[in-house]
């Protein structure tokens, strides 16, 4: 057994304290009148804000005045547990959950803090999502703008909060099944929604859906800043969305520093841009349009972060813009301040107008209990503690007609169905045959002379116009996501309680690392446990670079195995799943959506940004599609095996199958039974 294996036998990283004995201090709300927020070091007092509703209520569309109270930001910490690295170099437990809203200091009892939530390390991330994001969530789905972000030093675990892992999928992934499974729950409403995906690399904003989108430049209307000719691409299922985050993620920047193997060195905001109007409704009936961001900061770096080069460069950006909005929400809370410096950063100029308090705001700032970090974690308490004071108005955004892309959608399919109409009946060409006069029939005459030959040839175009036309609907017609139920109440208050849990096909969180290989990435690679095979050995030129390899490509290994598909076939592994199916059955798999694109230009004359849907079968069909169907969406992407993970990293074929790396070595080296290497994972 290796040392680090009975190290974390001895200290647990998700050892925890035991709570402080008794109530906690009575709530309090803080407001710019009744409190402050603390300038001195540390508070004398720890001030408890009230648990929030792991359920909170939500407006309905008919109740709009319930959607303007004045709210404040939700702000929840989640410490993670100590990490291999923490507990080896002998950290000890700095600050620690005193119960569900306190955070205390270990060594000084007084040093305390209190939140709306304090997750404590064994915390799931669906429950951070169920108290942080759920209710961000479904205002979004009502109109109401919202925005989820992660705050945190270098490997607190932002990124494990917002992306997560294949076990545990984080807030996006989280999210976006929560849209889908809102808008089954809302029958009386129809639903275009359609993604982008940014990065702040450096100060620059480049388009992670688009690679050619490189940095783009910030504009500002009446509604807000919006990043000029990003791509927005309209998603029909989870399994879409999540396939394009999935390859967005493959243009992000990511570096290793010496805290954090896989380290963000850029600022992402996943942007899921919600429309709706009544179902079945007349066109003059309004819409509601919200924006749902939901951002994974890069990690503020310390001294004792060390980095050169340009690992440097990035984190000077990375500091500078989360020193910036550090002075923003001072500025905000503070109440005198007359001018707050938005654009002084990128990021703060993009988060303008939530910070403004255009909508809900959920921060979760990322902690690690580790004393090496006690400064750090106090610095990100502190800055915590005032985004608690940022009021916010989270009013429901009521869009007039021709900003809206959902009735630019059925405006124009409602007339080319009256084009389909007319040309139905042939009077397309010729309004005036409604009322035939002596013209028109001595016309019709002269056709019918013209021969067989030629109205053969009209009747022909004619089918291909009325082709085309219903192409086209159906197309328009797919974009537009309805719920499978049929009942049409008048209110849709957020049922929450009776939504549909997240589920997930395996396929649609395959970009995310897998939980086991990052334990085995954690670990020193020294440590592995290895029982290597003597006539094995030649085969494995260099373990060390092996190792390396793999935690390169931890993140994108898992698409990676999508990409081995047709290498397997060819290698002629019968590994006994159809890949194909599991992949592509899906109506909007990545994969066709890209092969079928129709471009549409949006709401601002393709100026700002381009829209694209994904088109369908070209295929003509004698009847219209439905209206995508949400419930179709789930079991569209579940179902069929699932093939143990396989990676191909330095030449070597490996396979995860319970715990275990197999390195899976040419057939032609293979003795009987099976030729592997095996190395076990700590867990
Ligand atoms: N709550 C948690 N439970 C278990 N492991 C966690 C948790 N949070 C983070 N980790 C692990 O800690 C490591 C660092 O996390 P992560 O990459 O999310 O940090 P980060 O804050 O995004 O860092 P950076 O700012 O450098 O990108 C990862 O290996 C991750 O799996």
């Amino acid at each position: 057994m290796s040392s680090s294996r009975s190290l974390r036998s001895s200290i647990s990283p998700f050892r925890s304290r035991s709570l402080t004995p008794g109530p906690p201090p009575p709530a309090k709300r803080p407001s710019k009148t009744s409190s402050k927020p603390p300038t001195s070091k540390l508070p004398s007092k720890p001030s408890i804000s009230p648990p929030i509703s792991t359920t909170p209520s939500t407006p309905s569309f008919d109740r709009p005045d319930s959607s303007k109270a004045k709210e404040n930001v939700t702000v929840t910490v989640r410490f993670r547990p100590l990490s291999a690295r923490e507990i080896s170099k002998g950290d000890e437990l700095a600050w620690y959950a005193d119960g569900d809203y306190t955070v205390r200091n270990e060594y000084d009892q007084n040093s305390a803090y209190g939140f709306d939530r304090v997750f404590g390390p064994a915390t799931t991330t669906r429950h951070v999502y169920d108290v942080a994001a759920r209710h961000v969530v479904s205002g979004a789905m009502e109109g109401i703008n919202g925005t989820v972000f992660a705050y945190g030093v270098t490997s607190s675990g932002k990124t494990h909060t917002m992306h997560g892992e294949q076990k545990s999928p984080g807030i996006i992934p989280l999210a976006v099944k929560d849209v889908f499974g809102n808008i089954q729950e809302t029958p009386g409403r129809e639903f275009l929604l359609r993604v982008s995906y940014l990065e702040i690399y450096n100060e620059v904003i480049n388009d992670l859906l688009d690679p050619t989108g490189q940095n783009l430049r910030i504009r500002e209307d009446a509604q807000g800043t919006y990043v000029e000719g990003i791509k927005e691409e309209v998603v029909l299922s989870p399994a879409h969305a999540l396939s394009l985050i999935a390859s967005g993620e493959e243009h992000r920047h990511v570096g290793s520093n010496n805290f954090n193997l896989l380290s963000s060195r850029s600022h992402t905001i996943f942007t899921l841009t919600i429309e709706s109007s009544p179902r079945g409704g007349n066109q003059a009936e309004e819409v509601t349009l919200s924006q749902l961001h939901l951002i994974d900061l890069a990690g503020s770096e310390s001294s004792k972060t060390e980095t050169i080069g340009l690992r440097r460069k990035e984190g000077s950006y990375i500091n500078k813009s989360l020193l910036t909005l550090g002075t923003v929400i001072s500025k905000l809370t503070d109440g005198k301040a007359s001018h707050i410096p938005f654009r002084d950063s990128k990021l703060t100029r993009l988060l303008q107008s939530s910070l403004s308090g255009h909508g809900r705001v959920s921060l979760i700032c990322t902690l690690t209990p580790a004393s090496s970090n006690t400064e750090e974690t106090h610095n990100t308490l502190k800055f915590a503690h005032r985004s608690k004071y940022v009021e916010i108005r989270a009013s429901q955004n009521k869009i007039i007609d021709e900003k809206s892309l959902i009735k630019k959608y059925q405006r124009e399919i409602s007339t080319l169905k009256q084009e389909l109409q007319q040309l139905k009946h042939g009077m397309m060409e010729n309004p005036n045959m409604m009322a035939p006069n002596q013209d028109d029939l001595v016309n019709l005459k002269l056709q019918l002379e013209a021969g067989q030959v030629k109205l053969q040839s009209r009747l022909e175009e004619e089918e291909q116009a009325k082709a085309a036309l219903m192409g086209r609907i159906q197309k328009l017609t797919k974009l537009i996501l309805v719920s499978t139920k049929n009942t049409l109440p008048p209110n849709i208050p957020g049922k929450s309680g009776h939504r549909r849990r997240h589920s997930f096909a395996e396929d649609e969180l395959a970009y995310l690392p897998d939980r086991k290989r990052e334990y085995i990435i954690d670990d020193d690679a020294g440590s592995i446990d290895s029982e290597i095979p003597a006539d094995g050995r030649s085969d494995i030129t260099n373990l060390d670079e092996l190792v390396k390899d793999f935690k390169r490509n931890k993140r994108r290994g898992m698409l990676g195995w999508f990409k081995l598909k047709k290498p397997e076939n060819a290698l002629g592994l019968s590994l006994g799943v159809d890949y194909e199916s599991s992949a592509s059955d899906s109506p909007a798999s990545s994969s066709k959506s890209s092969q079928n694109k129709v471009m549409f230009s949006d709401v601002k004359g393709g100026q700002r940004k381009s829209v694209s849907g994904s088109g369908d079968d070209p295929s003509v069909v004698d009847s219209f599609p439905e209206r995508t169907q949400a419930g179709d969406l789930f079991s569209a992407t579940v179902g069929g095996r699932r093939l143990p993970p396989i990676v191909l990293l330095a030449g070597k074929l490996l396979m995860l199958v319970e715990n275990r790396l197999h390195v899976l070595l040419p057939s032609s080296s293979l003795p009987t039974p099976a030729h592997s290497l095996v190395f076990t994972p700590r867990l």
